[in-house]
């Protein structure tokens, strides 16, 4: 048995036999749930003290609460890496970790192709004001008080954070007739832009047509789009949330749905998640998924399986594949 462990905190679902593999040279632990002080009694009693990697995800944050100072700091003094199941990690205090020597990675790529598509969809769906014929066929209703929706063709999308997920989510706009601009924290190469425009923020506000969120949750993006950004929008604008709820004011958005400014908004991602304000809930110009963006087979198979080879080559080679890039940057 090795003298090294790591611990899995939540589930793995579709990639058991691949993290069982890993005690040929790793002693396995797991927390499956317990709740947050169950964790920390655990971290506390010397439980984990021989633990170099934790696998988690944004899951099973539901089992320990956020990995925030607190939890961060009772973690055992052996601990290297977390490799993190999740394109998003809004809920790791990475500068905490990052301090206590803590290197972490989390899954970026793989789920590039499933959010792209939920973005898709919601677009369309918003473009079309779907809800409204969706429930109505389905109340007897048939066509009930559906109205005339709007062509994605010839449309101008702006795409705030021109990631991954945003990249994925402008190609396949493109087969739609659409043109593309974005704003990004850094400009891309040409051969990344593939032929989109670099504007910004004030012209992406001013000039998009359909209006696609696609950057992380941190301090500084917080409701990067509150009521002053939503009035400087075209009238009739839609919205598209992939990324994470907090990005948005859903007050002002609320606001600017009633007063038509915006015209529809598709929504995957929510302020207070699992609540969802009542405003969006009960407008039907509204398309609202649960979050499930990267909710497919073949996505969540691909994320365990990145997770693993982090953890993999962490211990084999003391490097992560996808470590955070904030972590990179010195
Ligand atoms: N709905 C879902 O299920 C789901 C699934 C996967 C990811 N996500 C979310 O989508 C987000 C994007 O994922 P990704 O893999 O494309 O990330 P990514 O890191 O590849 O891309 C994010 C982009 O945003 C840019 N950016 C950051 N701050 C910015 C700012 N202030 N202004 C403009 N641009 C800024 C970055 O430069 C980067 O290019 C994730 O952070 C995650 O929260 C949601």
């Amino acid at each position: 048995m090795s003298s090294q462990s790591a611990l899995l905190i939540g589930d793995i679902t579709h990639a058991r036999p691949e993290w069982e593999s890993l005690s040929s040279i790793l002693t396995l632990k797991e927390f499956p749930s317990g709740g947050r002080d169950k964790f920390l009694d655990n971290c506390k009693s010397g439980l984990y003290d021989d633990v170099v990697a934790i696998y988690r995800s944004n899951a099973s944050t539901a089992h320990t609460g956020l990995f925030n100072e607190e939890l961060i700091s009772a973690l055992p003094k052996s601990l290297k890496y977390i490799c993190h199941n999740g394109a998003g990690y809004d809920n790791i205090d990475v500068p905490a970790a990052t301090k206590a020597g803590i290197s972490i990675s989390s899954t970026p790529i793989a789920v590039n192709n499933s959010t792209a598509d939920t973005g898709i969809f919601l677009m369309i769906g918003a473009l079309r004001q779907a809800y409204v014929p969706l429930a109505s066929i389905r109340a007897g209703e048939w066509q009930g008080k559906a109205t005339l929706g709007h062509d994605p063709h010839r449309k101008l999308l702006g795409i705030l954070g021109m990631g991954g997920i945003g990249r994925e989510m402008a190609r396949r706009a493109r087969a739609f007739g659409m043109t593309i601009q974005y704003h990004n924290r850094n400009r891309l190469s040409p051969d990344l832009e593939e032929g989109a425009r670099y504007v910004s923020f004030d012209e992406l506000l001013a000039s998009s047509d359909v209006f696609s969120l696609n950057l992380a949750l941190n301090p500084s993006t917080r409701h990067i789009i509150g009521g002053e950004e939503l009035a400087k929008m075209k009238d009739g604008v839609v919205i598209v949330n992939t990324a994470r709820g907090p990005l948005i004011d859903e007050k002002a958005l609320v606001a600017a749905l009633d007063s038509g400014k915006v015209a529809s908004t598709g929504l995957d991602v929510y302020e207070n998640e699992p609540q969802v304000e009542p405003g969006l809930l009960n407008n039907p110009r509204v398309m609202l998924l649960p979050h499930i963006g990267t909710m497919t087979y073949e996505t969540q198979k691909e994320m365990e399986l990145l997770v693993l080879e982090n953890l993999r080559r962490a211990v084999e080679k003391g490097e992560l594949l996808t470590q955070l890039p904030e972590q990179k940057v010195k």
